[in-house]
């Protein structure tokens, strides 16, 4: 018998429901609860996939993934009552004191499934992955002062690109807007616009990492736009994972034309990480090929625009985790390469 003494229902785990069935995706947040609400879903996401990692060396679950963890859980009788009941006793604190649950060596398996269940009801009660883009799209904008392609777009006027962007195209990956000033800019006679979570039908829902290879220049871009996207991956490996998948999206720069990566992150990532700093960005950019021609810091975002070279260094170099700057202060940004 499930939790309840109701009968269990066969099948599927499923997510959690608020009691609306809808989670509270907010119209209009001030920008400190927007920056709040970002945090928490980066701490929230950042936790899931540790938990994840580490009920892999849990008897009877080295498949387990981030994709197929209820699927997984439910198949095991004892696995699928810890979540359940879990879930079923979440209840959303209203207080910003909300705790942040080490995950280390010291969790057994049942606190592991228990914290996972509650990550999930935490998520789906503060509107899921929809809240976290209206928080998004609302706090970067007044923090930002505006869409990131701005600077794009800047960008792409000087002299050095002007003259070479006929008949150009783009991919935006982690895409909110349709609106946003790459769209509006008319330079680009196509976009592919792609989010995990879509907001409009001119945008695919779709993660980067599973989009199929190209097999033709077709499939290819001349442009990647990755704003504020590295930064929500959970792992310095998947970031780095996605950093090196991008090459192969892009086409060889021929004839002139452009090979060209726009990314943005947080500035926190580059000035304040313990692991990460912009020096070992820029080592990382030169072994995929990239080489920066323009770079700016904002008060809280930092934008480059990369050329590609078509040509990602064969030494295969590996970029692994190491402590750069210590201090208790700092953040655990980092970026890895061939881990
Ligand atoms: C903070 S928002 C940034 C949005 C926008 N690019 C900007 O600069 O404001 C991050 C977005 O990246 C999306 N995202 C994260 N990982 C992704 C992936 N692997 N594939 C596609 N979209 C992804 C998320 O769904 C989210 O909408």
């Amino acid at each position: 018998m499930a939790v309840g003494g109701k009968k269990k229902r066969p099948g599927l785990l499923k997510r959690p429901s608020t009691i609306t069935n809808k989670g509270i995706v907010p119209k209009s947040l001030k920008p400190q609860q927007a920056r709040g609400l970002i945090r928490r879903f980066h701490v929230l996401q950042k936790n899931k996939y540790a938990i994840i990692k580490r009920l892999k060396k849990a008897e009877g679950l080295a498949e387990i993934t981030v994709d197929n963890y209820l699927e997984v859980l439910s198949t095991g009788k004892r696995e699928r009552s810890y979540y359940e009941n879990a879930q079923n006793k979440f209840r959303l604190e209203s207080t910003d004191q909300l705790p942040v649950v080490k995950i280390d060596e010291k969790l057994t398996t049942r606190q592991l499934i228990e914290q996972l269940a509650e990550i999930d009801a935490e998520t789906t009660a503060r509107g899921g992955i929809g809240a976290y883009q209206s928080a998004s799209t609302q706090g970067q904008n007044s923090k930002r002062g505006g869409d990131s392609s701005k600077k794009l777009v800047e960008w792409l006027k000087q002299p050095q690109y002007k003259d070479r962007l006929n008949d150009v195209n783009a991919l935006e990956i982690g895409c909110l807007s349709t609106r946003n000033v790459i769209s509006t800019c008319n330079i680009f006679k196509n976009i592919v616009r792609i989010d995990l979570n879509s907001q409009s039908p001119l945008i695919v829902e779709q993660d980067f990492m599973q989009r199929p290879l190209p097999t033709s220049d077709d499939e290819r871009f001349n442009l990647i736009s990755c704003s504020l996207v590295i930064n929500f991956v959970p792992s310095p490996k998947e970031r780095g994972d996605m950093l090196v998948r991008m090459t192969k999206f892009l086409k060889k720069p021929v004839k002139g034309s452009i090979s060209s990566l726009f990314l943005v992150l947080p500035l926190p990532c580059i000035t304040n990480s313990r692991y990460f700093d912009n020096e070992l960005l820029q080592n990382i950019m030169k072994e995929l090929g990239f080489k920066q021609i323009f770079a700016y810091e904002a008060k809280k975002v930092a934008y480059w625009l990369f050329d590609w070279s078509g040509q990602v260094s064969k030494k295969k170099k590996k970029f692994t985790k190491k402590e750069l700057y210590s201090g208790s202060k700092r953040n655990n940004f980092c970026i890895t390469i061939g881990e």
